[in-house]
């Protein structure tokens, strides 16, 4: 973003700026822009799942429908041709940059990066680290020394890559699925490199309690993961339903982040994440997908879950809108799928918002296009058209993807 300008005068412009009449692309009064989508928790190989709805909850669900799937990633031809759906539909829904959870599998979390490099997309990918599994011992890395060498030889091929837009996060999946040495093992990779990292914490009640059995040294879940050296500014923690105020104020001071998966939360029968107190701590709040546990590719669909999840939590309360306690609304939600997320990401100094210097990550939105699902009305405020297209639009309303200046989706009719 070399200027943003609301001068009208285009030639004083171009003459300031350089930039040729070619260059121009000229808005619609139905159009806007807004800054691209940040999807901060996904797992692009779960995109196969997506819709199947198994009615489980999260361990259950692990072991009968996701551990299966993830398994067939060890094909790498089954995975290029599935992780190439996801991405070109993630892209469709206007999220131009994803933290990605892959497979246990190197070589097909390497397809997902080239995938997502070809595609255009801004990525953080994770190949999954898991040395336990007594859910599915067929879906498990074979030693703590294997899993570590895996993790190493990811690392070292994406680094040697250095693809500005495509790094590698350090992906331990859970705490039931990493022994404690693993974990500090990976913290130390993370640390090598300055990687982000991202896991799973405190998202259904049976795990924590699991977790706490597992490890009674542990204060609690998230001393389990600043143990192991795993919580820095560039971690990324998914979900944090159950998160107790000192577990809060650790994340917080360590300057780590939530990704909230609301639709995830809800279909898997979770919990229900108060946003609000994550917030008030201080933490840094984005929106995942958390797909397939979700079971939305996209992220508008976050958007809205998180207001009503707010909503839902508010229902008991004795509402006062002089009080301090109202629910959080879709300004709010709006920014965390686009600053907050960049922030959790810790890649706020490059995208989430139009400033000058950081990357033209954006999206070209048609709130009267052809197929729109919605309509607005001439005396509708540029504010109301940006509310309706959050809460109804979809897909067909995104007309351009743009990725660091490349567009990378182009639905505009020739
Ligand atoms: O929503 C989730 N999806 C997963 O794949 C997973 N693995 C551990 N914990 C998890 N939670
Ligand atoms: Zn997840």
């Amino acid at each position: 973003i070399c200027f943003v300008d609301d001068s009208g005068d285009l030639k004083t412009l171009q003459d300031e700026y350089r930039f040729n009449n070619n260059d121009i692309q000229r808005l619609k009064p139905s159009q806007f822009i807004i800054p691209g989508f940040i999807d901060s928790h996904v797992h692009a190989a779960q995109y196969y799942n997506t819709g199947c709805s198994p009615r489980l909850k999260l361990l259950d669900w692990l072991q009968a429908f996701t551990f299966p799937l993830e398994a067939k990633f060890s094909d790498t031809d089954f995975a290029q041709a599935a992780y190439t759906k996801a991405v070109m539909r993630l892209l469709r829904h206007g999220t131009t940059t994803a933290s990605y959870f892959a497979t246990i599998h190197t070589d097909s979390s390497l397809k997902l990066a080239e995938i997502t490099e070809k595609l255009g997309q801004r990525a953080f990918i994770g190949k999954v680290s898991m040395d336990v599994n007594d859910a599915g011992p067929y879906y498990v890395e074979s030693s703590l020394s294997v899993a570590v060498k895996n993790c190493e030889r990811f690392v070292n091929t994406m680094l040697k890559k250095g693809n500005p837009l495509v790094a590698p996060s350090i992906t331990p999946r859970f705490a039931l699925s990493c022994t404690g040495e693993l974990m500090k093992e990976l913290a130390v990779i993370a640390d090598r490199s300055k990687l982000n990292i991202q896991t799973h914490i405190s998202e259904n009640r049976e795990e924590c309690r699991l977790v706490r059995e597992l490890y009674p040294n542990s204060q609690h879940y998230t001393d389990v993961y600043d143990r192991a050296g795993l919580l820095s500014e560039k971690t990324v923690l998914a979900h944090g339903v159950y998160l107790h105020n000192e577990e809060m104020q650790t994340i917080s001071s360590r300057g780590s982040g939530i990704s909230h998966c609301p639709n995830s939360n809800m279909t898997l029968r979770s919990g229900l994440c108060n946003t609000k107190r994550l917030l008030q701590h201080g933490i840094d709040v984005g929106l995942g997908t958390d797909m397939s546990g979700g079971y939305s590719a996209s992220i508008l669909d976050a958007i809205r879950y998180a207001v009503q999840t707010s909503n839902i939590l508010h229902i008991d309360c004795d509402l006062d809108f002089s009080n301090e306690d109202v629910p959080i609304g879709v300004k709010d939600t709006f920014r965390m799928a686009t600053l907050g997320g960049a922030e959790v990401l810790n890649i706020d100094d490059k995208v989430g918002n139009f400033v000058v210097g950081k990357d033209f990550d954006a999206l070209v939105v048609d709130v009267s296009c052809d197929t729109t699902g919605f309509d607005v009305f001439e005396d509708e405020s540029p504010e109301d058209k940006i509310t309706k297209f959050l809460f109804l639009g979809d897909d067909r309303n995104i007309q351009d993807v743009f990725v660091a200046g490349r567009r990378v989706v182009s639905g505009a009719k020739e």
